[in-house]
């Protein structure tokens, strides 16, 4: 048996930040890892889909070149191979950054396995026994497999697979319209695939607000990317060309034929093999860790942080995580995840920004507010771009005139959004933006006029 001060399962966004605050403050820490330093951000999540985004915004500006007065000689083609190793260069760098990190600090040491609790206070990983009062865990999740018809009689993909695979597939079919479907669905048709995204819901990113569904389907489809929606009742069957995707069980409607298909239909907590039950750790019924707002579990000294414990789904959040657990244990600052505000950006292109409340869950609330409205193509710097696709919304609380939450779908807008996420930490009326002279000529420059035409909501 190997004793430690603290044990940190998972090298995601939150442990290996953890690892060095503990060490810092005089801590031994064994820390596991199974597979991949930096976990799902870094390997299989943000880190290369940005890279990859950024080429097929690359080959989609070079297509519209003669738009900008710009002549090619010849048809845009795409490198697959040089557009993967472009990205993997990327991610290398963050990955072996993580990785030196934690095995260069001397009061750390790192364990390669499965860690897996054998009691309250210990794991174990392979041969190894370790020890310690203080238990985190940072083991993230995966992609879910639903359990379709024919699902194991074809070669699915999944957003790890994907990225493994080196040609451009013909006809990439995707499961599920949201994040993963449509950062990849628009990358993909932009690298020339032919790509046909189908979703259960009415709409695609049925979480956002109506218009904002609408807005995202047009961009989609004004690239050419095929549209199912209602599609009650996915299964597979392998065919000549692929994959046959039949998409209703009581009608007949044609299946999609193509010659991949991707799953994007949500994660999966990796809590099933950790032994939790050994540790009497509890979990709700989809895997997920239960933790309170210090990201305490039920277990004194066991504690849970990003994606493994259902309160964020983000690498900020579990980020946040990190910084909300080093402020309870060393700082004496009682930082809790319900102090932070919802926010996040879809990498589609342009991409939606959002934070705090949207329209449909204000008008819920009962809350009296005002709301404002501006099309992208009112933003000075997004027409000088040739890039003036989407709108802004915001709405504020019509009492305390606060900031309630906003959605903007446009070029720039993942930067542009902090300026409202900011005045809502604050705490500060919507006027102090409204008041603020902002750089001409940037997308920002145009929310405090967005915020200068809100009206009640009716
Ligand atoms: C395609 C895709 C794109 C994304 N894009 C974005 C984005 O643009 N912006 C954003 O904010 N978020 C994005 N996300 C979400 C983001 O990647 C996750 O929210 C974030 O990585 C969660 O981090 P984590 O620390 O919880 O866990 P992870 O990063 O998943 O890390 C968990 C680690 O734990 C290890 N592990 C698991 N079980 C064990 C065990 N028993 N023993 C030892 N090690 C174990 C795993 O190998 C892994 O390395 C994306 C996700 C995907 C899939
Ligand atoms: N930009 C980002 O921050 C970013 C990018 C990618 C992924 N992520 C993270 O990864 C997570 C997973 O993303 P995701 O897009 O896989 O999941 P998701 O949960 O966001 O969306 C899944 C989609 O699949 C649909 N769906 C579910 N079952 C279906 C079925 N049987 N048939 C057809 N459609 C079905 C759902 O209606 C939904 O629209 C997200 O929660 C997000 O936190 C974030």
């Amino acid at each position: 048996m190997q004793t430690f001060d603290a044990i940190i399962i998972g090298a995601g966004q939150a442990g290996p930040s953890l690892a060095s605050r503990l060490t810092e403050a005089g801590m031994t820490v064994a820390f596991v890892e199974r597979k991949l330093f930096g976990g799902t951000c870094v390997n299989t999540g943000c880190t290369p889909t940005k890279a990859m985004v950024a080429s097929a915004y690359a080959a989609h500006t070079a297509r519209r070149a003669a738009e900008y007065g710009v002549k090619l000689n010849g048809p845009v083609e795409i490198d697959m191979k040089a557009v993967i190793a472009r990205r993997e260069a990327i991610v290398a760098k963050s990955r072996n950054g993580v990785e030196n990190s934690l095995r260069k600090n001397p009061r750390c040491t790192v364990f390669t396995g499965t860690a897996s609790f054998e009691s309250r206070h210990t794991v174990k990983v392979g041969d190894d026994r370790l020890e310690a009062k203080q238990i985190f865990l940072n083991v993230g999740g995966r992609a879910t497999i639903p359990d379709f018809p024919g699902i194991h009689e074809v070669p699915f993909l999944t957003n790890t697979s994907l990225l493994a695979l080196e040609t451009l597939p013909k006809h990439l079919i995707i499961v599920g319209g949201s994040y993963i479907g449509i950062e990849f669905g628009q990358m993909y048709r932009r690298f020339g695939s032919e790509v046909t995204i189908i979703e259960k819901a009415s709409r695609l990113v049925q979480h956002e607000d109506e218009d904002v569904s609408a807005a995202v389907l047009d961009i989609l489809q004004g690239e050419g990317i095929h549209v199912r929606l209602d599609a009650e009742c996915i299964s597979l069957v392998p065919h000549a060309e692929g994959v046959s995707v039949g998409v209703q069980c009581n009608s007949d409607e044609p299946p999609s034929i193509g010659s991949h298909v991707l799953l994007a239909v949500g994660r999966t907590p990796n809590t099933q093999d950790l032994g939790l039950d050994r540790a009497g750790v509890a979990t709700d019924e989809r895997g997920y860790v239960l933790v309170d707002d210090q990201l305490r579990t039920n277990v004194e000294g066991i504690y849970a942080m990003g994606d493994c414990n259902g309160k964020g789904a983000f690498t900020h959040t579990a980020y946040n995580d990190f910084e909300i657990v080093a402020a309870n244990l060393l700082d004496n600052d009682p930082r809790r995840v319900s102090d932070r505000i919802p926010c996040y950006a879809m990498y589609m292109d342009p991409p939606l920004a959002r934070i705090g409340m949207n329209e449909t869950e204000v008008r819920k609330s009962g809350k009296r507010a005002l709301i404002g409205t501006r099309p992208m193509t009112r933003v000075n710097r997004a027409v000088e771009k040739g890039e003036s696709l989407g709108f802004m919304k915001v709405l504020v609380d019509a009492e305390s005139k606060k900031v309630l939450g906003a959605s903007l779908l446009g070029v720039g807008c993942d930067e542009a959004i902090h300026c409202l996420l900011d005045t809502m930490y604050a705490g500060a009326p919507y006027s102090t933006v409204q008041r603020a002279v902002h750089i001409h000529p940037t997308v920002s420059e145009l929310i405090p006029t967005l915020l200068g035409s809100l009206k009640p909501l009716d």
